[in-house]
């Protein structure tokens, strides 16, 4: 499936903080939003998932989308996973997203099993959400979005309230669903983790200013934006490589 943003602009109260953006979407990739606050990164996700409606086009697979559509479509996971989390136990917050689509009770077991046990919460079915840590809410949050099985997941700075360790195992779960196909659009400041990602969206100003590989995203250098030190050695030694550098601070680029 493809998502194509045809002239797409959005205004809050009037004032333009997405301003004629075309850009396509894919299954089957991840995309990564970069840029500094305010850039318009969460206003976009928004937008794709259809919780904002902007001007302009929307295309899912050439055809004229709406929000609705766009909701059915693209599962938008909040920046704070709290915000999101309203079931009493583990299993009945999965359910609840499912409720408003109307799928009967064996359909709903079903779904809630497999995508616990694809974000590794197996087990913790009765658990009080409240009681889960930091990580295991974000994976919670990432499940009730994945049983409504949308094509697309938005996801808001998924590994920002994370430790380093939380952040490598929520990378790892967004690469497995990439690899079950779905099209993953990430807007986040953290590029340590993930590996498998496909592109790299740049935004300034509510436009995107650049789009294309990590490594074009590296020759072009963008001041607000860090780069891992890793993507420094995958260029220096290849990204299939797996060196290890003692001391960062010495390393040299060249
Ligand atoms: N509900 C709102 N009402 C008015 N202005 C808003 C609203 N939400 C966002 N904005 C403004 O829109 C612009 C883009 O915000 P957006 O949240 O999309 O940026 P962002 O790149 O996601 O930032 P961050 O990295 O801080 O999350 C900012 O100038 C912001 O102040």
């Amino acid at each position: 499936m493809k998502i194509s943003l045809n002239d797409v602009s959005f205004g809050y109260n009037g004032r333009h903080v997405l301003k004629n953006v075309n850009m396509e979407f894919e299954t089957g990739k991840i995309y990564i939003v970069v840029g500094k606050n305010g850039s318009g990164k969460t206003t976009l996700l928004k937008v794709v998932s259809g919780l904002l409606e902007a001007e302009g086009t929307i295309l899912i697979d050439g055809e004229p989308a709406d929000p609705l559509m766009l909701r059915r479509n693209v599962g938008y996971v909040f920046q704070n996973p709290s915000s999101q989390i309203i079931g009493a136990t583990v299993e009945e917050d999965v359910a609840f997203s499912l409720e408003i689509l109307g799928i009967d009770r064996d359909e709903m077991q079903r779904r809630i099993k497999r995508v616990l046990e694809l974000v590794g919460l197996s087990g913790l079915e009765k658990e009080d959400p409240l009681n889960l840590s930091g990580g295991q809410k974000q994976r919670l949050a990432i499940a009730s979005m994945l049983a409504r099985d949308t094509h697309f997941l938005a996801m808001d700075e998924p590994l920002s309230m994370l430790d380093p360790p939380s952040q490598r195992e929520i990378s790892k779960v967004i690469e497995d669903l990439k690899r079950e196909g779905k099209g993953i659009i990430i807007a986040t400041h953290e590029l340590e983790y993930l590996e498998d990602f496909d592109v790299v969206l740049h935004m300034r100003d509510g436009t995107i200013d650049f789009c294309g590989s990590w490594e074009a995203f590296m020759d072009k250098g963008f001041e607000d934006v860090e780069v891992p030190f890793k993507w420094k050695l995958w260029k220096k030694f290849g990204k299939e490589s797996k060196w290890e550098v003692e001391d960062a601070d010495t390393f040299d680029e060249r």
